[in-house]
């Protein structure tokens, strides 16, 4: 049997922690990573799974294969008898976008959301079993951010006691739900609430909109796919798609009644509870989003790292442990680290406050259960400010891999193109990033409103009640050393966030009207909001640090993450931290400087903190990432695996190249 060389052993045995101990932590529980590593095994040792394929398909094979794979997961987990859990892990090391993310991450979370206990009676065992596959239809051509503007209409008929549902306008077309193209039998779609006459807003329905017996399109459905991508693979598996209703009749019990009704008169009867609970799928998939975030940048920093330590370039001819003559690794360049490290340390961080968000909304479900509302709009402002501040942070931090590995970053094969492509759009999906930041500055202007009327911030903006002290106090650090001091940092980020929004909050009162202040100061708010959400990150990063955490150095590879994360955060911020005065000139150069001392020393952890993500070669999808780092041969098999290299003369060469040599040579001879 072949022997293979780990590449990477020497760079392993420099570690200074126990990575078993690390992979725990990074997975949450014992339990989470031990079905989470069982499931991972099962997924890369299933060639029914392979997805190395993926960039050559053509659109229709892609979207053939992504259907057979959802067909695959299906039969896989019912032969298995998998429990919920081990699906949710067996649908996510399968890495494969389809229509079952939109109808498990926001059909059934829709109906569960807002249906009556009724109606989630009669339609969730349908959906829980895969007799019907939905989709969430809420973007229109038209309208996506302002979902108030949505202009689907769905008018109630007191006579056949139904809604019609229709499409008044082209832009009032549904526009880009997942699944909906080619796939779903039926959507949650959100539409006006029209009876006697009168506009209620926007709802949500209930509607089949293809046959169950042939799939063709009920009467009065046009549907069909959006179209090509960004980018090869990646989304273009999913079938978004566009959606129109010509006075489509819908029973009255198939709109979602939990937050209002409409009685067999036609009478809108609102329940006891916030019509905000409409939008809760949005809050329930932004928190999944955060996480996801996570697993994304982590995916990249993984492949960049490995071949960061792998790829050799210049310096001086040392010798490697076997005594052979050898350049520089590239993640030995100070200029390599202070941009890749930073990366590591943000996706530990996404990681901690991804976990700290999903206890903050299960915490949520059990109030809204117990008809407890007090702490919705604060779960609103923290899944819209982390899922923006997180996506964009990831999307940046792959694009920075893909250049960290130079040019092999823009092969197919490295992975990292497809997974840029594939997680850009989550920027813009769930709500676009700058449109959910605003939603946070209304959130922080209402809380700083409230101070004045005595009333005491809680959760994630308790800081603001030492808003007196926040405002002018100075921090501490004289030497580089006192930035290690949790204290210290925390502060720097409260006083930084508080000065922010009360600037804002001050200037908003020098418009005549608060419209038109929010308006004129949106980048202001934006940039406040960022420094809450920043905040946040850096607090739930140094609680984590608080608990109790086991294993050999991990806790040590733990604080020097957070300290790079956070003094990294002051480095690119400065702008904010030195005008709000929350630091002095001085203070960050001596923040600069222990940034870099904690560059070295993090070093010799760094491939053992990636192999502590426990992913698998077929997850990572990466030749540069490879766990045994073997990545120049498998590079070169990799490129004769193109299509292009099935033959030796090109199609093409008859018609295209053959002529215009030879022309070029009779016109050379005459
Ligand atoms: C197999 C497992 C599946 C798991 C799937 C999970 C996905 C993981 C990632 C996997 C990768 C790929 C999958 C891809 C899936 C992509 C699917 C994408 C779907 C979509 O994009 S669906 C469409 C989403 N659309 C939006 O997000 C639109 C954004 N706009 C809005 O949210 C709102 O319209 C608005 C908030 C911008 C509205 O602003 P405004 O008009 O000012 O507000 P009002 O409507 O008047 O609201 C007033 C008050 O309500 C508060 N509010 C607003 N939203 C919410 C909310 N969601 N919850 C609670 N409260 C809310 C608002 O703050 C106001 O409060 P106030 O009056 O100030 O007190
Ligand atoms: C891959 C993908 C999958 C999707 N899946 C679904 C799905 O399953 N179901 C569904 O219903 N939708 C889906 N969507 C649609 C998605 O939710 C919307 O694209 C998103 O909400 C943004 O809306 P928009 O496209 O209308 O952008 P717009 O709102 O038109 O944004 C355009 C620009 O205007 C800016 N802007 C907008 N409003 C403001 C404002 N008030 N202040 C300042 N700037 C503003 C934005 O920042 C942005 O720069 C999907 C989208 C994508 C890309």
């Amino acid at each position: 049997m072949e022997r293979i060389m780990d590449h990477l052993a020497h760079e392993r045995s420099k570690a200074q922690f126990s990575v078993e101990e690390m992979k725990i932590i990074w997975a949450g529980s014992l339990h989470a990573f031990q079905v989470s590593d069982r499931i991972a095994r099962l997924v890369a040792s299933d060639p029914g799974f392979r997805k190395d394929n993926r960039a050559v398909l053509s659109r229709k094979e892609l979207f053939k294969s992504a259907l057979r794979k959802a067909a695959y997961v299906w039969k896989r987990i019912n032969e298995l008898a998998l429990s919920e859990e081990e699906a949710s892990w067996l649908r996510f090391y399968v890495d494969e976008l389809a229509y079952a993310y939109i109808h498990w991450g926001m059909f059934v979370p829709a109906i569960k959301g807002s249906a009556t206990e009724e109606q989630q009676q009669k339609w969730l065992p349908l959906a829980n079993n895969m007799q019907i596959i939905g989709t969430y239809a809420q973007t229109e051509l038209g309208h996506g951010s302002n979902v108030r503007g949505l202009e689907t209409t769905a008018t109630f008929d007191q006579e056949t006691d139904e809604f019609i549902i229709h499409s008044p306008t082209l832009t009032s077309s549904k526009w880009w739900p997942g699944g909906l193209g080619k796939v779903a039998t039926h959507a949650v779609v959100y539409a006006r609430l029209i009876t006697d006459g009168q506009d209620y807003g926007v709802h949500g329905f209930l509607v089949q909109i293809r046959s169950l017996d042939d799939h063709f399109p009920l009467p009065g459905v046009t549907v069909g796919d959006i179209g090509m991508k960004f980018g090869s693979g990646a989304f273009n598996s999913i079938d978004n798609g566009f959606l129109r209703f010509n006075h489509v009749r819908i029973p009255r019990n198939q709109m979602l009644m939990k937050v209002s009704r409409v009685t067999r008169q036609g009478k809108y009867v609102e329940s006891n509870v916030p019509k905000q609970l409409l939008y809760g799928a949005m809050v329930y998939v932004r928190q999944i989003i955060v996480a996801d975030a996570s697993i994304a940048l982590s995916r990249a920093v993984c492949i960049a790292t490995r071949y960061s330590a792998v790829r050799r370039q210049f310096g001086p001819p040392h010798e490697d442990e076997n005594g052979k003559g050898v350049e520089t690794q590239v993640i030995d360049y100070k200029t390599q680290q202070s941009r890749l490290f930073p990366l590591l340390a943000s996706a530990y961080a996404f990681r901690f406050v991804g976990e700290w968000l999903k206890w903050l909304y299960t915490d949520l479900i059990q109030k809204l259960e117990a008809n407890d509302f007090s702490t919705l709009p604060e779960a609103h402002a923290c899944t819209a400010g982390l899922k923006s501040l997180t996506t964009s942070a990831a999307a940046d931090g792959i694009k920075e891999c893909w250049k960290l590995c130079g040019g092999h970053g823009y092969l197919s094969s490295s992975g990292l193109p497809e997974l840029y492509a594939a997680f850009v759009p989550a920027c813009t999906y769930e709500g676009d990033n700058i449109v959910l930041l605003l939603q946070v500055s209304r959130f922080l202007m209402k809380t700083i409103s409230q101070l004045q009327t005595g009333k005491k911030p809680i959760g994630t903006t308790a800081y603001m009640a030492h808003v007196e002290h926040l405002i002018q106090c100075r921090c501490t650090v004289q030497k580089a050393e006192d930035w290690l001091n949790p204290s210290v940092i925390l502060e720097a980020f409260e006083a930084r966030a508080i000065r922010l929004s009360v600037a804002c909050a001050e200037n908003l009162t020098k418009f005549a009207t608060p419209l038109q202040g929010f308006s004129e100061l949106s980048p202001d708010l934006v940039e406040a909001a960022v420094a809450h959400c920043q905040l946040i990150v850096v607090s739930k990063f140094i609680e984590k640090l608080q608990q109790n955490i086991e294993g050999n150095g991990v806790k040590q590879q733990l604080e020097t993450l957070c300290n790079i994360y956070c003094l990294n955060l002051i480095h690119k911020h400065l702008g904010d931290f030195l005008s709000t005065g929350s630091i002095s000139p001085k203070q960050a150069s001596l923040a600069s400087d222990q940034l870099r001392s904690r560059y070295s020393k993090l070093r010799s952890n760094v491939i053992a903190l990636v192999d502590a993500f426990n992913y698998t070669d077929h997850f990572l999808g990466s030749v540069l990432g490879r766990y045994d780092g073997n990545v120049y041969p498998k590079l070169y098999e990799e490129a004769w695996k193109d299509p292009l290299n099935d033959s030796i003369v090109p199609d093409g060469y008859h018609e295209y190249i053959q002529p215009l040599l030879k022309q070029q040579l009779q016109n050379a001879r005459l």
